[in-house]
């Protein structure tokens, strides 16, 4: 085992240390006698174990904080009045305090450091080295990030280091001015990460690809939420951005194609790259019939979070009272159709936006223009349901840029210059897919979304005869193989056409409204005309 000296970050008394520990060793020890709590794995009907990540079931933004210093002062893109984000500033005195709380937890115990990657690409590759107190972590981060050989193991040397005091308290947080118990920190100088009082796993998946998002764009790379296929010969890429909940996952894990990754890429000049090992799916109402590879990745090595299972074993994915963000992490490899040995192909031919829409009023697919795509690139759009089952309430719109603004640590407009620069060079093209609902109440159905994205990618869609739609100038198609013809005009979807008119209507002024922050500029006036017109 490689000799690893934890005093340098200050860990001292450490008994034993937990290195790149095995499938098998993770398994033992999330199933071993004398856990207690949140550390308590238990075995499923699947072979998959599933652990209840605690308090946090979900991320916790309010709570993120970036160390503001010389080096981040002048690139980072700050929370401001203007434009609220989550990238709050934390002063150096108090990141020093967090990190004296974190590193305290992790004295005088067991630990489990996890070393890994995150880039498919050796020249632009973080090393990781996460300290965790918690068996079911190291197996998150085993998971999702890239596995290093033994080979790469030998000289490993950490780019970064995050330091998981899940079990601490930020017990003087007023007095530090945080947000609350809870911190999740990063320093940009020093390389580090350090996360206190939430277990959720996500903190270090979402936490690595925010940094991410920060080094790689200022190297002239694209860093993107999305997810990634390509065909059986790895040559026609396509890229799939979204938000939580649209559909990046699902739609990327294709039978007929070969996944590059389900969440986070970076786009170079040799193409389109995942900075992940694994892959993070919802599970609630998982159906093994329509997802077939999502539910057969739930074997031995794949880790559940949040899910109902009783006490012999079995499983209700229908059940949401821990949370409706129950998951599975799982290596990528349990999917079969994924490209080898390296997540990576060539530059990307089509980019679709995913945006489910409670609201009704986007087409089930709309052809973007070159400024249309950065207008809706720039608006990030997609609404979440408030109400959870019977008698839907208010849809709740959701602006976010880049379909991902709580991980951006630079200002939205690098990386749509970014992502403009790679498509113009591929000769990529733009769609806006709506994987949410229409004037039939219910959601577009994921057969009927898999029929768009083939032909989008199929090439069916150049050839299929288009109309325009008010207000948003959008260019749909009339018919397309595979998908019902009534439909592709959301006004069919409606016994009565005036009633999309008024939400498109209302659609329209939201879009209007939030895109008047990026109207500050003239790059971002000229966009103005590509957006909707009332
Ligand atoms: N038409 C549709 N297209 C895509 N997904 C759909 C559709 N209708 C229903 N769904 C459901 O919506 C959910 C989409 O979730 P998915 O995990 O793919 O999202 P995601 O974009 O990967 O989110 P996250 O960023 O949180 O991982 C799934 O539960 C899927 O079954
Ligand atoms: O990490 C994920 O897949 C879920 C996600 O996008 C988020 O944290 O908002
Ligand atoms: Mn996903």
């Amino acid at each position: 085992m490689t000799a690893i000296d934890l005093n340098k970050y200050g860990i001292t008394g450490t008994t034993e240390i937990v290195y790149n520990p095995s499938y098998e060793m993770l398994f033992e020890e999330e199933t071993k006698e004398g856990l207690e709590g949140f550390e308590v794995g238990q075995n499923t009907e699947l072979d998959a174990v599933n652990v209840m990540t605690g308090i946090y079931t979900g991320r916790s933004p309010k709570d993120k904080y970036i160390v503001m210093d010389e080096n981040s002062k002048d690139t980072v893109w700050w929370t401001s009045d203007e434009y609220k984000n989550d990238n709050h500033p934390m002063s150096e005195e108090v990141w020093q305090t967090v990190k004296d709380i974190a590193v305290k937890e992790l004295c005088n115990k067991r630990l489990f450091v996890v070393d890994a990657f995150c880039g498919a690409n050796k020249d632009t590759r973080m090393a990781i080295r996460f300290i965790v107190e918690v068996a079911w972590q190291a197996h998150f981060v085993k998971n999702m990030f890239i596995r290093p050989t033994e080979e790469e193991l030998k000289d490993f040397t950490p780019d970064f280091v995050v330091y998981n005091a899940s079990k601490a308290k930020v017990e003087n947080y007023k007095e530090l001015g945080l947000n609350s118990e809870t911190c999740v920190a990063f320093n940009i100088t020093s390389r580090e990460q350090v996360i206190i009082n939430t277990w959720y796993g996500g903190e270090m998946k979402k936490g690595m690809f925010s940094m991410m998002n920060y080094y790689l764009p200022l190297k002239g790379i694209a860093s993107m939420h999305c997810s990634a296929n390509t065909d059986m010969n790895g040559e026609n890429t396509a890229i799939f951005f979204g938000l939580s909940g649209t559909g990046k996952t699902t739609l990327s894990t294709d039978p007929k194609r070969l996944l590059i990754g389900d969440d986070e890429h970076g786009w170079d000049d040799n193409g389109v790259f995942n900075f992940e090992g694994g892959c993070y799916a919802k599970v609630i109402n998982l159906d093994k019939d329509s997802e077939p590879d999502i539910y057969n990745a739930i074997k031995r090595n794949a880790l559940l979070e949040n899910v109902t299972v009783d006490a012999e074993g079995k499983i209700d994915f229908a059940d949401k009272s821990v949370t409706e963000n129950t998951r599975v992490s799982y290596p990528i490899d349990h999917i079969e159709k994924i490209v080898r040995p390296v997540s990576s192909a060539p530059a990307a031919k089509n980019v679709i936006f995913l945006s489910a829409d409670a609201f009704g009023v986007l087409p089930p697919v709309s052809i973007l223009t070159p400024e249309q795509t950065q207008y809706y690139f720039l608006s990030g759009f997609t609404a979440k349901l408030a109400g959870t089952e019977r008698g839907i309430t208010e849809p709740t719109p959701t602006f976010s840029a880049c379909f991902g603004q709580a991980f951006l640590e630079l200002h939205p407009t690098k990386y749509a210059e970014e992502l403009v620069k790679k498509m113009e060079k591929s000769g990529a093209k733009a769609y806006l897919v709506n994987t949410g609902w229409n004037g039939t109440g219910k959601r577009i159905s994921i057969k009927d979304t898999r029929g768009i994205i083939d032909a989008i990618l199929n090439g069916d869609i150049k050839n299929a005869p288009t109309k325009t739609i008010p207000y948003f100038n959008f260019e749909v198609p009339t018919e397309l193989p595979g998908v019902d013809p009534a439909i592709l005009d959301p006004r069919d979807t409606y016994a009565d056409a005036s009633e999309w008119d008024a939400k498109a209507k209302d659609l329209a002024g939201r879009f209007i409204k939030n895109f008047s922050k990026y109207e500050g500029n003239e790059a971002g006036k000229a966009l103005v005309a590509a957006g909707p017109q009332l």
